[in-house]
């Protein structure tokens, strides 16, 4: 499991550790650690052209005591400054007993553009607002030119705790950050502008509880159900899909496809798409008499294809089984209804539909998805799973967020959110806790989208299709 910790609880083991280490020796393990990933990107140091963007805090402190590191083993390093009476001055000057110089910002440009490496120090977890208008040039510069631009501890310009980036921001191939991962680093926009992340260890003890997790193969394969010996279907847990509507058949079809595959161990249907379903999937149980006597179901999702059937929906959700309602039930559950329900509720919305239910605009949404994740959970007093470029997941008791990372561009194809729906809706059936069966279900199902789709596009079904793939992938990892 990846953790990642606010910038409060950051500082506060910072100041925990300064107090028993000598003064500025955590900004030496820093750079340290930063001239060696430099270094490692580079190939061969000497005579290398390094350019360090030197911001008025420690986050320039850093790239300037790493731009001295790498000016000892031969680059040509230049130091750029932004605040030039400001720059940390312990830096400054070892960077100039290596043989580093200095210019003001109004003649970097050209330099960045003639860089093999860029460091951009400008700022770092004391950053507030997006970059500085002195600062905009050199980030777009080092964006055009060949050079590859490592950022000190956060690509300076986004918001360390939420992901926000508001105005100009720094885009690196590299981020290299110190201590522990900060929320920016897996949550969109901000964690595409970071490129790689690799994290320097500098002895940092973090609490328990972190503020976002992101789990890994190991993690989920713990999470995934295995039958035992003794399992019948029954054992497995059976999974309803209400969903499908004359007009959507192909919902419900989508569905299913994700349900058989999510480990429960048998699949029922209710709606009007019956017929297509066991065309397609004649392993599925298919009944007439709605949810409420469709006979034992462990867990129910319903909305897919919905239409406008508020009734099915009802139905479900005065169910006493976990429901995971998607899509078009979304729209449909009334708010009290969900935060009434006693077994967990799972709602997976897209950013349209977030945007939505929270009366905002779409944009407002993908621009703070940590927020607007935060505030459904709380509203809807339910587990919500926010479909996306990062896709987050929170519970309804605070905690930390989950954000998954092996989501896909390819994932954004018609059906594939019906799919996950499924998918996670057949975790929830086998006993998962929302919370799992939503981080496991979007890991899986991302990592299904990769498979499906090497370098060229792919249909929400051959997604499910490989959905085993993926499942073998996580297990032989993780498990061994
Ligand atoms: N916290 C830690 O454990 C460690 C921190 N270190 C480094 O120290 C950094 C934090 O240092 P600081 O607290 O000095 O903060 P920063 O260096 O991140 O930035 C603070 C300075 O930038 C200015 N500033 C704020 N927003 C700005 C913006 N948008 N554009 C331009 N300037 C802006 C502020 O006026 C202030 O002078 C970390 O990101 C990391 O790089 C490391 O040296 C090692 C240990
Ligand atoms: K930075």
């Amino acid at each position: 499991m990846r953790t990642a910790y606010s910038v409060e609880t950051v500082r506060a083991a910072e100041r925990t550790l300064m107090a028993r280490l000598p003064d500025g020796a955590l900004m030496q393990r820093a750079a340290a650690g930063l001239a060696a990933a430099c270094a490692q990107l580079l190939g061969r140091v000497y005579g290398s052209r390094v350019v360090l963007l030197v911001g008025s805090g420690d986050n320039g402190g850093d790239a300037l005591w790493a731009g001295a590191r790498l000016a000892r083993r031969g680059a040509a390093v230049t130091a750029v400054l932004l605040a030039p009476g400001r720059a940390h001055p312990g830096g400054l000057a070892a960077l100039r007993r290596a043989g580093g110089v200095t210019v003001p910002a109004a003649d970097g440009v050209p330099l960045v553009e003639r860089a093999d490496l860029v460091l951009d120090g400008i700022v770092g977890i004391g950053g507030t607002g997006g970059l500085r208008a002195e600062a905009v040039p050199l980030a777009e510069a080092a964006h055009r030119s060949r050079a590859a631009v490592v950022a000190v501890d956060l690509p300076s310009g986004v918001d360390a705790d939420t992901g926000q980036v508001r105005g100009a921001a720094v885009r690196a191939d590299l981020t290299v950050t110190f201590g522990t991962h900060k929320p920016a680093l897996f949550v969109d926009p901000a964690r595409e502008h970071a490129g790689s992340v690799r994290l320097v260890d500098i002895g940092l003890e973090l609490p328990a509880g972190p503020f976002l997790e992101a789990l890994q193969h190991a993690d989920v394969a713990r999470l995934l159900p295995v039958p035992a010996a003794e399992s019948d279907k029954y054992r497995r847990g059976v999974v309803g899909i209400a969903a499908g509507s004359a007009r959507y058949p192909g919902a419900a079809v989508l569905a299913v496809s994700g349900a058989l595959r999510g480990g429960a161990g048998a699949v029922r249907y209710v709606g009007p798409a019956a017929d297509a379903v066991i065309a397609r999937y004649p392993e599925t149980l298919v009944s007439d008499q709605g949810p409420k006597k469709a006979g034992r179901v462990q867990a129910w999702v319903v909305g897919p294809g919905a239409g406008d059937d508020a009734r099915t929906v009802a139905q479900v959700l005065a169910l006493d089984v976990p429901v995971l309602v998607d899509a078009d039930g979304l729209r449909l559950a009334p708010a009290r209804d969900v935060r009434r329900r006693t077994a967990p509720t799972l709602m997976t919305p897209h950013a349209g539909e977030a945007a939505a239910l929270l009366g905002v605009g779409r944009d407002e949404v993908e621009g703070a998805r940590l927020d607007a994740v935060r505030e459904l959970a709380g509203r809807y007093r339910a587990t919500v799973l926010l479909k996306g470029s990062t896709t987050l997941v929170a519970g309804p008791d605070g905690g930390p967020v989950r954000a998954n990372a092996t989501g896909t561009p390819w994932l954004a194809t018609a059906g594939s959110g019906d799919v996950l729906s499924g998918l996670a809706g057949s975790l929830l059936a086998a006993g998962l806790p929302a919370l799992d069966a939503a981080s496991a279900g979007a890991y899986v199902h991302g990592l299904a989208g990769r498979f499906a789709a090497r370098h060229a596009p792919a249909g929400a079904h051959d997604i499910a299709d490989a959905i085993p793939r993926a499942w073998r992938d996580v297990r032989e990892a993780g498990v061994g």
